[in-house]
């Protein structure tokens, strides 16, 4: 039996809009064997009514993408999911059930792909790199999807840095959020977020948390996002009033996500008081940064990191 534990992710980060993305300390346990014949897919049976559990299952899909590559036919499979990263909140558990998929794959079949092989093919399904790198590397991670390849760095970020997640009751999916972006971005608009990226990124790793109200604004995906998130302004204007260093929507949302620094234990307080005045119903977790990606487990723990 193979077991890998693979991160939630959140994406964009404001103004990173499909590079940037930070892996986050929130886990999916996917286990897979080879059986005598057939697919058996075994999912909680919370999320039945949301996961396919036929050859559609996404985690199945990664798994096939990759025996073809590599040319082999299983005679069945055993899929056992564990999941804890909601679905569709923009907390990337599609990325992590693609990283996840093709990790263990490869790891059924002793390793035939590299990691920088599993990087595109799992870059290549999901259409962009934010969520996929971190999920297997970890940290915060920049990169782009090229012709053939995966450019990257990936990023430890300081230890006092949290975010808080505010994840709304309701499945909002990545497809539909995509058709709501326009076709072509002004240049100033262009520019506005060229300028932000740089000092997102530096001002994270640097710790200059005081930079973040400022680098974490967007005019490329959040303007046309907002309105399907209920009470974005409400929210985004009382996380910075009680003193978050940024907020900006997780992924493609409605998860919105603020930064914080140690001092956060009354910023989340006073923001779980805040929303239960709101109709809309909310789910409030304070979550620390994995800087170490997806794992392969064995049955003492870890196995080592996906380095
Ligand atoms: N643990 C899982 N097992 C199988 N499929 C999953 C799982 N998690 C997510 N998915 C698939 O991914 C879809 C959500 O993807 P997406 O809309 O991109 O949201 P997210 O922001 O969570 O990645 C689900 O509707 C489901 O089809
Ligand atoms: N860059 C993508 C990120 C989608 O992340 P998810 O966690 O919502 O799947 C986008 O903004 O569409």
């Amino acid at each position: 039996m193979i077991r890998v534990k693979v991160p939630a992710t959140t994406a964009n980060i404001g103004p990173g809009f499909d590079s940037l993305g930070i892996a986050l300390q929130l886990y999916n346990i996917i286990e897979v064997e080879e059986i005598n014949f057939g697919l058996e897919i075994n999912v909680p049976v919370e999320d039945r009514m949301h996961i396919e559990t036929n050859e559609h299952n996404l985690v199945y899909r990664a798994m096939k993408r990759l025996f073809e590559v590599v040319d082999f036919h299983p005679k069945g499979l055993r899929i056992n999911l564990i999941n804890n990263i909601p679905l569709a909140r923009g907390l990337g558990s599609s990325a992590a059930c693609i990283a996840g998929g093709l990790v263990a794959a490869n790891k059924l079949l002793n390793d035939p792909l590299k990691k920088e092989e599993i990087m595109y093919l799992a870059a290549t399904m999901d259409g962009h790199t934010d969520n996929i790198l971190p999920a297997l590397v970890g940290g915060l991670t920049v990169g782009c999807l090229l012709e053939n390849e995966v450019k990257y760095v990936k990023m430890n970020l300081p230890p006092q840095l949290k975010l808080l997640a505010i994840i709304p009751d309701f499945h909002f999916s990545t497809k539909k959020a995509r058709l709501l972006l326009p076709q072509n971005v002004p240049v100033e608009e262009a520019v506005f977020n060229i300028s932000r990226v740089g000092l997102l990124v530096a001002s994270l790793v640097t710790a200059h948390f005081e930079n973040l109200s400022e680098a974490t604004k967007d005019k490329i995906h959040q303007p046309y996002r907002k309105d399907f998130i209920p009470n974005w302004e409400e929210i985004t204007s009382k996380l910075i009033k009680i003193g978050v260093k940024g907020c900006f929507l997780s992924g493609s949302g409605p998860t919105i996500m603020g930064i914080l620094d140690e001092d956060y234990k009354n910023i989340e307080n006073e923001m779980v008081k805040f929303l239960s005045h709101l109709e809309q119903r909310y789910k409030v977790t304070v979550l620390d940064v994995c800087n170490q990606g997806l794992e392969v487990l064995n049955d003492e723990g870890s196995n080592g990191c996906y380095r």
